[in-house]
């Protein structure tokens, strides 16, 4: 898999405000960050920033290979069944054959028939992930993965980062909630602030 995202001495601004500058990191193939810092200091702005859905003040993303992206919306077709509205995206990313093992993946299986609409807050979590890991997206930007999570399926998402990791991706993850990420790069915002 091929995968890099870079930041170098970015800046970004939101309603005019500065949030953050001179922030510079490097994700080669196999490398995960986490992005931390307190409310509002601007991690979800940082994955879009990665996304390529914020354009920085100044600096400069580079990046190789697909993005996923993962924020509090899932983006699947809540009148849709599980399966149905996976096969969406996987459709657009010619990745049909691999949305079997992401409801594995995710413990989902069982709730493929079921209209999204229908799931708990959690299974609508664990369906925005099953989205991301079927993309096939070298690099995952994760904003707040485990919001809504119990216990056991933290276990899960940490498995399958860990799982992209080894097969070569890259995951940059925003986040509250202490996830097992092993050697990851921690990006703290509060000493980046602008
Ligand atoms: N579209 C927008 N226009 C103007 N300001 C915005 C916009 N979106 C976010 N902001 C502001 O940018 C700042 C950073 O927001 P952001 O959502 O990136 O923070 P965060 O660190 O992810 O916060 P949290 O931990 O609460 O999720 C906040 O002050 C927020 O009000």
């Amino acid at each position: 898999m091929s995968a890099a995202l870079a930041f170098e001495q970015v800046r970004c601004d939101r309603g005019g405000r500065p949030l953050f500058e001179h922030l510079s990191f490097a994700l080669a193939p196999g490398d995960a960050a986490s992005v931390i810092g307190p409310n509002g200091i601007g991690k979800s702005s940082l994955v879009r920033v990665a996304a390529g859905l914020l354009r920085p003040a100044a600096g400069t993303v580079i990046t190789t290979g697909d993005r996923a992206l993962l924020t509090e919306a899932h983006a699947l077709d809540t009148e849709l069944p599980l399966a149905a509205a996976l096969d969406f995206w996987a459709r657009i990313d010619h990745r049909r054959d691999a949305v079997g093992a992401a409801l594995a993946a995710f413990e989902l299986t069982a709730l493929a028939a079921v209209p999204v609409r229908l799931l708990s807050t959690g299974q609508r979590k664990r369906a925005g992930l099953a989205r991301i890991a079927a993309s096939g997206a070298a690099t995952w930007l994760l904003d707040e993965p485990a919001n809504g999570l119990d216990a056991a399926a933290v276990g899960l998402l940490e498995t399958a980062i860990a799982r992209h990791r080894a097969a070569g991706g890259i995951a940059l993850v925003a986040t509250h909630q202490p996830l097992a990420l092993p050697h990851a790069q921690q990006i703290d915002l509060a000493a980046a602030c602008a």
